[in-house]
């Protein structure tokens, strides 16, 4: 039995104030999160905001300044158990010189215990691997499909993918996140993606974090994240009945139509004016959420110090009290 195997452990990562400087850079800044498992995790963030350096720490690739990672309740460093349970794909992957995709994915199937080599023949044939060309050679989108490719076909209980879909184009996405999703479903583990392409992998992730700055700004189910706002559409007067004084994060105008997302779950008897006004109610977008909540923060300071998204998504704040 290994590792990841054993039962009733929740988590597969946590870190414990984990802090990473780079001379005067402090690119992650006492972290502390729990990671559940076999979940999807997106992390997401601007540029700068400590993806990488994090994705890096919590994968055991880089060693914190302060703080502490465990992996399955492990040290992960120089863990012989621990490592072959972790496949980070990066966006900037190295290879060896003169490298085929082939040679990549050999060592990648000696290195993860789980590679499954039929999935990675049709992954193969699905993103058009060009299995003659050096890796050196190939195209962007290409080199990400091999990284990719090793990504799903690993099957390691805990995968990242740093922002894999650099060069794919709009056919390649579609088909990681599907591939990825099928995979996931049948084999369920501990996923992270980060991306700056927010609503085309919503439908994917279970659990948002947010890191902006170095801090944790957003950890909670996108489903909860996504309670917290409404997107409310009709004629502009109705809305405006309905939504009150409530933060606006976004609008569109048509005519005397509008379609307007604002900060706040309706009660029971608000969504009774929906009805009765004639208005439509829709899902509101997981990306324009984040984009508002990093806003907010770069607005609020400090956010280390507790100025957290419940109280920046409060209910109970009137739009005065937020200013
Ligand atoms: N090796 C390094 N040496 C010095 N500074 C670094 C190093 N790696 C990262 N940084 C700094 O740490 C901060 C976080 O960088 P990081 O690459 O983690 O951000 P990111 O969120 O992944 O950004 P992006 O979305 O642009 O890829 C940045 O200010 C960056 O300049």
């Amino acid at each position: 039995m290994s590792i990841h195997d054993s039962p009733g452990d929740a988590v597969s990562i946590e870190a414990r104030h984990v802090t990473r400087r780079f001379k005067d850079t402090v690119a992650v800044n006492s972290v502390s999160l729990s990671l559940a498992r076999d979940q999807i995790h997106g992390l997401l963030g601007r540029n700068g905001a400590g993806k990488t350096t994090l994705m890096s720490l919590l994968t055991a690739q880089d060693w914190p300044t302060e703080g502490e990672v465990r992996i399955f309740g492990q040290s992960p460093y120089e863990n012989e158990q621990v490592m072959p349970s972790i496949c980070f794909v990066r966006e900037e992957q190295r290879y060896p010189e003169d490298a085929l995709a082939r040679h990549a994915f050999r060592a990648a199937s000696e290195a993860f215990p789980l590679w499954n080599e039929e999935l990675a023949q049709r992954l193969i044939a699905d993103f058009r691997v060009p299995m003659k060309t050096r890796i050196k050679k190939m195209s962007r989108g290409q080199k990400s499909a091999v990284g990719v490719i090793i990504g799903i076909a690993s099957r390691a209980p805990i995968t990242f993918f740093d922002e894999p879909y650099m060069g794919l184009d709009a056919v390649a996405r579609q088909l990681f996140y599907d591939r990825l999703l099928e995979d996931y479903s049948a084999h369920p583990r501990t996923i992270v993606i980060s991306s700056h392409l927010i609503d085309e992998i919503a439908h994917l992730i279970e659990n948002v974090v947010v890191i902006d700055d170095g801090a944790i700004l957003v950890d909670e189910s996108a489903e909860e994240l996504r309670d917290r706002a409404v997107t409310v559409v009709g004629r502009a007067d109705a809305v405006a009945q309905v939504v009150g004084n409530r933060e606006v994060l976004h609008q569109e105008e048509l005519g005397r139509m509008v379609r307007m997302t604002v900060l706040g779950a309706l009660s029971e008897q608000e969504r009774q004016l929906v009805r009765k006004l004639d208005l439509d109610l829709v899902p509101v977008s997981l990306q324009q959420l984040i984009v508002h909540l990093t806003r907010r923060a770069d607005r609020t300071e400090p956010v280390g110090a507790g100025v957290s998204m419940d109280a920046a998504l409060s209910d109970d704040l009137t739009l005065e009290d937020r200013r």
